[in-house]
């Protein structure tokens, strides 16, 4: 279990603060951040390969959770971004990072994006030979290119970025002519650049994709004749949500990564270019809860139904990818002994489904689980730092929720409850 941010003492606490007080100042639902855990996570990541090779590069892949005092606090910490879209360029920029920090990894981006980027000064890294075509009629710049090695995993198929079935990068057999011609169109390419997927827990399963990165990049510098400044293998390092998961071993992973990193450097009597990583999940997703009210208790023959106030509008992994958050009763943690440490951990008499306000069948936030509450009780949905607000959506006319962050003992509100009024805000009504 590494959760050290929660504790469970009468109720359930974050960083030492009440979650039920929290609820009952800011309402509900309310995601709660620990930056604290977010700066532990970078540094242990951070020291973990520089243990073993002192040129690292860590981008953060913010499409995981884009609060700006989120970005900023990651800034300080000497974090690099990878941005998805404009608009991850804009926030992060706006956060204080410099151009030359920012890596922007689009895929099917348009001439207008792609000038955007240009003119702000950010790197760009480019999915496809058409893509570089398009580029080079706007500007004549540094760039990389994001290959796809023939290799993917990720918790779920919508989530493996690599291999025959993914729409993203440039395929393996033809990077070297994509490389060539960057430099005949008059572009700098100056690194190489792989992501295969996310929420991988096992350190073997990248082992084979960052060998094949190797590869690649002895025969870019062979056969095209470049050396590169950088050389990037993405993130998708995973994070245990389910009880009997276990994490990530970091030394490992960083230890296996960087062995095939020095040995293909080696082989292919390279240099020292830096080894980026872009992690999204790993840094912010243990770092938050999301407190949620209980609305409703139903029960029919065939299951009990714990109603909250937070749906696959607020949290859509569950719906979306079957995705498993721990949930604990924060107003009465007799159950949450499978997700806390050295917290109580009672049966039940009956197990429940936690479900949320949408009008869908599918909108159930957990199954089968062992918990007990009562109409009025906060639940703490756990885990929910990467792929939770920042996938949020305001269907059924729900407004998105709040955010409180607690840095160095202070507790912060980072973003309003939305109100009806922005329901209507861009529509015309007359
Ligand atoms: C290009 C790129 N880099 C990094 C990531 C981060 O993934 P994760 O949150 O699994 O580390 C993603 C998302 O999968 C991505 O598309
Ligand atoms: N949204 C996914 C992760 C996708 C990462 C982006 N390629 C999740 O919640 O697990």
């Amino acid at each position: 279990m590494t959760r050290p941010h929660l504790k469970v003492e009468k109720n359930l606490k974050i960083d030492g603060v009440d979650t039920t007080e929290l609820a009952k100042k800011h309402d509900t639902p309310l995601y709660v951040t620990s930056g604290d855990r977010i700066k532990q996570k970078y540094r242990k990541l951070k020291q973990a390969l520089q243990n073993h090779y002192p040129k690292i590069r860590l981008h953060y892949a913010c499409k995981a959770n884009t609060n700006i005092n989120i970005l900023k606090i990651l800034e300080q910490e000497g974090c690099h971004i990878d941005a998805v879209s404009t608009g991850e360029i804009y926030s992060a920029l706006k956060a204080g990072y410099s151009p030359e920090k920012i890596l922007y990894t689009g895929t099917s981006v348009s001439n207008q994006e792609l000038k955007y980027a240009a003119d702000k000064g950010v790197m760009i890294n480019l999915d496809s030979a058409h893509e570089m075509r398009r580029l080079s009629e706007i500007t004549s710049t540094k760039v990389s290119f994001r290959v796809n090695p023939g290799v993917g995993a990720g918790h779920h198929d919508h989530c493996i970025t690599g291999g025959k079935e993914s729409k993203f990068g440039i395929w393996e057999d033809d990077i070297i002519d994509t490389y060539k011609e960057a430099i005949d169109l008059g572009l700098t390419p100056i690194g190489i650049h792989m992501h295969i997927g996310s929420g991988i827990l096992e350190v073997e399963k990248f082992r084979p994709a960052v060998q094949k990165m190797m590869e690649l990049v002895g025969k870019i510098t062979n056969e095209v004749d470049i050396d590169l400044e950088f050389i990037d293998i993405g993130g998708g390092l995973g994070i245990p949500y389910k009880p009997n998961e276990k994490p990530l071993n970091i030394d490992k992973f960083a230890e296996m990564v960087t062995k095939e990193y020095k040995k293909g450097l080696k082989q292919h009597n390279l240099n020292q270019p830096i080894l980026a990583l872009e992690p999204g999940r790993y840094l912010v997703g243990d770092s938050s809860i999301l407190l949620t009210k209980v609305n409703d208790i139903k029960e029919n023959p065939f299951h009990r139904y714990i109603g909250i106030d937070a749906g696959f509008n607020t949290l859509q992994r569950p719906a979306m990818y079957g995705s498993h958050h721990g949930v604990v009763n924060a107003s009465n943690p007799k159950n949450a002994g499978n997700y806390i440490k050295n917290a109580p951990k009672e049966g039940v008499d009956r197990k429940a489904e936690i479900a949320g306000p949408l009008c869908e069948s599918g909108d159930i936030i957990a199954q089968n689980r062992e918990i007990t509450a009562k109409a009025g009780d906060i639940l703490a949905i756990l885990d929910t730092g990467a792929y939770g607000y920042s996938m949020a959506s305001r269907y059924n006319s729900r407004p998105l929720p709040a955010e409180i962050l607690i840095e160095n003992g202070e507790t912060k509100l980072i973003r309003e409850r939305e109100t009806h009024r922005d329901l209507l805000s861009k529509q015309k009504t007359n």
